[in-house]
């Protein structure tokens, strides 16, 4: 997919050397777009190896959000992926699925008067075992778009203010908006933070899926995915390693601006790897620049098509999505910043 080549060249090329909280340093490009029409196939990356392992982890994520479950019990047995951010019983506080399936609703004594909440007996709301109120955002969108297609309030929301402020890691994908065009369904998904090299490719192949599973319950052609990222970045190493991009930068950057052609990347990668301190004993990979160059010197293959079984969000599992000719380049090993 070339509209992810171009993202990773953007936040290179026109990045800013940038310390975070996680200690390992970023190139950081504030407010990267791109749209992505997936009538041209499913797309999912083929400039590094999606498939195998990663596709598992990408699949039982997505089955995981429509869950609704605010622990990652179930979907630790099958990845580790969001295992650095759960406690030892897989209690999460970041919450997508949760809030998805599930926004909390104020009591009673939280409501105001003239505000309007529905009661208990309203469509999409739930009373939990506890008695507790919830909303279901994603069966209120596919309810609304067999009723009111043309609705502009197909919106989802995974971000409530007072959560996030005191979240270990509040979602970084946090709203996304479902908009009919004719015989199509398009998804607008807004992310305040976006690991280029690791996250966006999730992310991407997640949004892509999802909307197909809505499109196909609610008898629509899929349109375009549009993707919008407030903070993209390449983590680039930590330590001395890190620091060098903050002194190099501009060097790095004038190198990208004489690429023409593919195979260029190569060359700029050597230079990298001949000029950058070595990465510490247990750092390797953090700095994702090389493995992104490589993939920018690698030409995107045809898109792979996913079929996806006629199943309802509640029941909807990963033996019910298949993924048919896809062909990649190499795997890419790049590590996790936490
Ligand atoms: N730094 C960072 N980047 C992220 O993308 C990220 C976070 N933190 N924290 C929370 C979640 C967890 N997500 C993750 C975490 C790990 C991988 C990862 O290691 N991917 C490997 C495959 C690993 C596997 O499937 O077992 C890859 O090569 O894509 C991907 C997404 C996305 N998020
Ligand atoms: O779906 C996801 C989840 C997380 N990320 C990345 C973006 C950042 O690199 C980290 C989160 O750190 P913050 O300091 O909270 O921004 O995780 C992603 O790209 N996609």
């Amino acid at each position: 997919m070339q509209q992810y080549l171009d993202l990773v060249d953007s936040v290179l090329s026109g990045g800013a050397y940038k310390p975070n909280r996680t200690g390992v340093d970023t190139i950081s490009s504030f407010s990267e777009h791109y749209e992505v029409d997936l009538q041209e196939g499913y797309p999912l990356l083929t400039t590094k190896g999606m498939d195998g392992y990663r596709w598992n982890s990408m699949l039982h994520e997505v089955c995981w959000y429509l869950s609704g479950e605010e622990h990652i019990r179930t979907l630790r047995e099958e990845t580790k992926i969001w295992d650095a951010w759960a406690d030892d019983e897989g209690r999460l506080d970041t919450a997508y699925g949760r809030f998805w399936r599930r926004y909390p609703i104020p009591d009673e004594d939280g409501q105001l008067e003239g505000e309007s909440w529905p009661d208990a007996a309203h469509r999409w709301v739930n009373q939990e075992e506890d008695g507790r109120r919830t909303f279901d955002q994603l069966q209120y969108v596919i309810d609304t778009l067999s009723d009111s297609p043309n609705s502009r309030r197909l919106v989802v929301n995974a971000w409530h203010p007072a959560n996030a402020a005191v979240s270990t890691l509040p979602p970084c994908h946090y709203s996304f908006v479902f908009n009919v065009q004719g015989d199509q369904l398009n998804c607008h998904l807004t992310q305040r933070s976006g690991d280029v090299a690791l996250g966006i490719p999730f992310n991407i192949a997640a949004y892509a899926l999802l909307t197909k599973v809505i499109a196909q319950q609610t008898g629509f052609e899929p349109g375009t995915f549009a993707h919008t990222v407030v903070d993209s970045h390449v983590y680039c190493g930590r330590g001395e390693r890190g620091e060098w991009y903050a002194d190099n930068l501009e060097e790095l950057q004038s190198r990208l601006a004489d690429a023409d052609e593919r195979e260029d990347y190569l060359a700029v990668r050597e230079w990298l790897e001949s000029e950058a301190p070595a990465e510490d004993d247990g750092d390797e990979r953090l700095d994702h620049v090389p493995g992104l160059l490589e993939q920018l010197s690698r030409e995107p293959l045809e898109r792979p098509t996913l079929e996806v079984a006629d199943a309802s969000i509640d029941d909807l599992s990963a033996e019910d999505l298949e993924l048919r000719n896809y062909d990649s380049h190499d795997g890419i090993k790049f590590g996790v910043a936490e």
